[in-house]
């Protein structure tokens, strides 16, 4: 079972959903600094999605859990994110596989899904773990968060 701690964000939504999920994935940071990670490497990584919003679907959901596995966990388990050339560049910084990229990609993948739903509700926050000391949190600013 995964059992996390993450930071919660204020929003005025009526309803918040999270949905935590691991895959296991390769990558390569293309970048001089980025020192050994230049190399190719894999993670565990453990992302969890919150989702809000104030109405709910048919089904009685914001979301469906199951949904948001399919966009993320079977995208990205077990592939080598630098060959994923919809989402990454190996040439543009803002699209390396970078745990903050990786973050506002799942985000931007979950919210791409959510704009096509009757009841639209927001992805307001992912969290990222690549590893156990380094996560990162993206926050879209048009959130609505408080
Ligand atoms: N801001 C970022 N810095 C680094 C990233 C990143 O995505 N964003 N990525 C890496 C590497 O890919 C690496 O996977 C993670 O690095 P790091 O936390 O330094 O890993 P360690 O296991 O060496 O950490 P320690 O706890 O310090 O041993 C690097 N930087
Ligand atoms: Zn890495």
């Amino acid at each position: 079972m995964i059992q996390q701690m993450y930071p919660a964000i204020a929003h005025r939504f009526v309803y918040e959903l999270n949905k935590d999920m691991q895959f296991a994935a390769a990558h390569y940071v293309p970048a001089e600094q980025a020192g050994k990670c230049r190399q190719l490497h894999g993670h565990t990584y453990f992302a969890n999605i919150t989702v809000a919003g104030d109405e709910l679907d048919a089904s009685g959901f914001l979301v469906n859990f199951a949904i948001l596995k399919q966009l993320i966990h079977d995208r990205f388990d077990h592939s080598l994110l630098n060959d994923d050339s919809d989402l990454f560049d190996d040439e543009r910084p803002d699209r390396f596989p970078t745990t903050e990229v990786v973050a506002r990609t799942i985000c931007e993948l979950v919210q791409a899904h959510l704009d096509g739903t009757a009841n639209r509700p927001r992805c307001l926050q992912v969290y990222v773990r690549e590893t156990p000391t380094s996560y990162c949190l993206y926050r879209p600013k048009d959130g609505e968060s408080l």
